[in-house]
């Protein structure tokens, strides 16, 4: 265990025992400090069943990093379900893979649940850390740094500490106390699009698809992704403007509907657990959110979907957020934990970060559900491919910076506004050259003058 003169002292509240938050706690705890962590829920380790919350995730490169550097990654790859391509799922049912790159470039299908317990768990073997459940962020006071917790039985806690981690999520109590300060800026948007789990069972005591993929049922307006789970079963994420959800109220209306659009998904969901699991929960929302800064003075600093909640059309959210962590930890590391310096730091490292994210992430939605359908994919992604091979260093598929590259996000979309120009301009100058070449040869070699005009032969016909 690494200890730091002088922080074993210095208390930290982590508030939001989520995924980054439990993962923030492991840092901080590592370090040496008091860690406090603070989390609104019941400790799932406890609960049976999570509710409205992404099943399965995408784990990729950042959030690999994050999760070594404290010695977790082995254990959450092992459980984890190596994804090395995807599968595309056309109308008629023809299934084409795209593998994600090279041999060793997989993402991870990871259960959500299990990753936050493994974490809670990690975190809890720090004798600096103490995890505090069923304690929910009611107040903040930031002069005195106090903060007032409500429990279940309706009873309150207050206390202080050092600094204040904000890792509760999208829609942070901690950010909210961040709206009152002066300059700080703050976005969201709600897309129209809603997303309903859905689950595929094994069949005949396997996985009833190729189980190392990311299947995916582009559909434009909709869109569906699978993504495989250790008990054999999928997750699928049904992705539909929330009007569209609104018009199927009856299950026939439902098989309709994956009849047109996704039929072979049918045989594999089952007719009657399709109709089941379709009005099992509602439609859930998706946000992006946006702010800045991420930190007031030395009191406190807000990470994760607390700091910058994207649309998940990149599988990025939580590999943002737990490269959040890590950056701050480098950061510690680089100005000996002085948070005077830290905490600006991370703002200033960060924010362009995590904001390019969600423009990505925001971006992709669009063009998903604008022209992208299982043609339009595999041709998109056998293109990147292609100019990938012809030229490696030149033209580096977007999505490849993106999952297995710890590329700062903003050099990313730099650099893809680069590519895209060269692109363009090589399309344009095959364009021209083809024109002036086809044109010299007209000139050079006149095509030989018909043996009949035009109106002889109608005649002649
Ligand atoms: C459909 C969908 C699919 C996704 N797929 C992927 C993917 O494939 N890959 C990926 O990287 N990301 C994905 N994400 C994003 C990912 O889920 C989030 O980025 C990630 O969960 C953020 O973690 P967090 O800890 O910051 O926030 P959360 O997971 O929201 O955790 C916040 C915690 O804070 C607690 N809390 C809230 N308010 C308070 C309070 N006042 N006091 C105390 N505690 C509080 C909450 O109970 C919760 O436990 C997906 C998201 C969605 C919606
Ligand atoms: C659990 O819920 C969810 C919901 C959405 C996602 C994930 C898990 C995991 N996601 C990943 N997206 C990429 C990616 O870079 N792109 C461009 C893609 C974007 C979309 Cl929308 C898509 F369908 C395929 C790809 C693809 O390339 O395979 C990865 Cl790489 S992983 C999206």
């Amino acid at each position: 265990m690494e200890r730091k003169v002088g922080v074993n002292n210095v208390k930290i509240a982590v508030v939001g025992g989520g995924l980054v938050g439990a993962l923030n706690a492991c840092f901080f705890a590592k370090r040496g400090f008091q860690v406090e962590l603070y989390e609104s829920r019941e400790d799932i380790r406890r609960a049976t069943v999570v509710k409205g919350r992404s099943i399965n995730l995408a784990l990729s490169h950042r959030g690999r990093e994050a999760l070594k550097a404290v010695g977790m990654e082995d254990k959450i790859v092992s459980k984890g379900i190596p994804m090395h391509a995807r599968m595309i799922h056309s109308p008629s049912g023809k299934r084409s893979p795209i593998p994600y790159g090279k041999k060793g470039q997989y993402i991870l299908s990871v259960d959500r649940a299990n990753l936050n317990k493994e974490l809670l768990s990690a975190a809890e073997t720090y004798p600096s850390a103490k995890m505090n459940f069923e304690h929910k962020l009611v107040d903040w006071n930031l002069e005195s740094g106090s903060m007032t917790f409500l429990r279940n039985d309706g009873s309150t806690k207050v206390t202080t500490c050092d600094l204040t981690v904000g890792c509760d999520g999208a829609f942070s109590a901690v950010r909210k106390h961040f709206m009152r300060q002066s300059r700080f800026n703050y976005s969201q948007t709600y897309i129209p699009h809603g997303y309903m789990e859905l689950t595929i069972p094994p069949k005949h005591g396997d996985f009833a698809m190729e189980p190392n993929f990311l299947h995916i049922w582009p559909r434009n307006t909709f869109m569906m992704i699978a993504l495989p789970n250790l008990d054999m079963t999928f997750t699928c994420t049904l992705f539909m403007p929330f009007e569209d959800f609104e018009k199927i109220t009856t299950g026939d209306e439902v098989l309709e509907f994956f009849q047109r659009y996704f039929p072979d998904s049918i045989p594999l969901f089952g007719e009657e657990a399709l109709k089941q699991d379709y009005f099992r929960l509602p439609a859930q929302a998706m946000v992006s959110v946006k702010c800045s800064p991420y930190h007031i003075g030395t009191a406190c600093v807000l990470m994760g979907d607390a700091a910058h909640a994207v649309v998940p059309f990149y599988g990025q959210g939580m590999n943002a957020g737990f490269e959040d962590c890590i950056v701050f930890d480098e950061l510690l590391d680089q100005y000996n934990c002085d948070f005077s310096i830290c905490l600006p730091e991370f703002t200033r490292l960060r924010v362009p970060d995590d904001h390019a994210i969600a423009d990505l992430a925001m971006y992709n939605y669009i063009e998903m559900r604008a022209h992208v359908n299982s043609k339009w994919f595999l041709f998109r992604k056998h293109l990147d491919m292609i100019l990938h091979y012809m030229m490696p260093n030149t033209i580096i598929p977007l999505y490849t910076m993106v999952t297995f590259t710890r590329t700062r996000y903003h050099e990313i979309v730099k650099r893809w506004q680069w590519q895209n120009k060269v692109i363009n301009r090589g399309l344009f100058l095959c364009g021209v050259s083809s024109v002036l070449g086809g044109t010299y040869l007209l000139i050079k070699h006149p095509p030989c003058t018909p043996s009949i005009k035009l109106d002889q032969l109608w005649n002649w016909a």
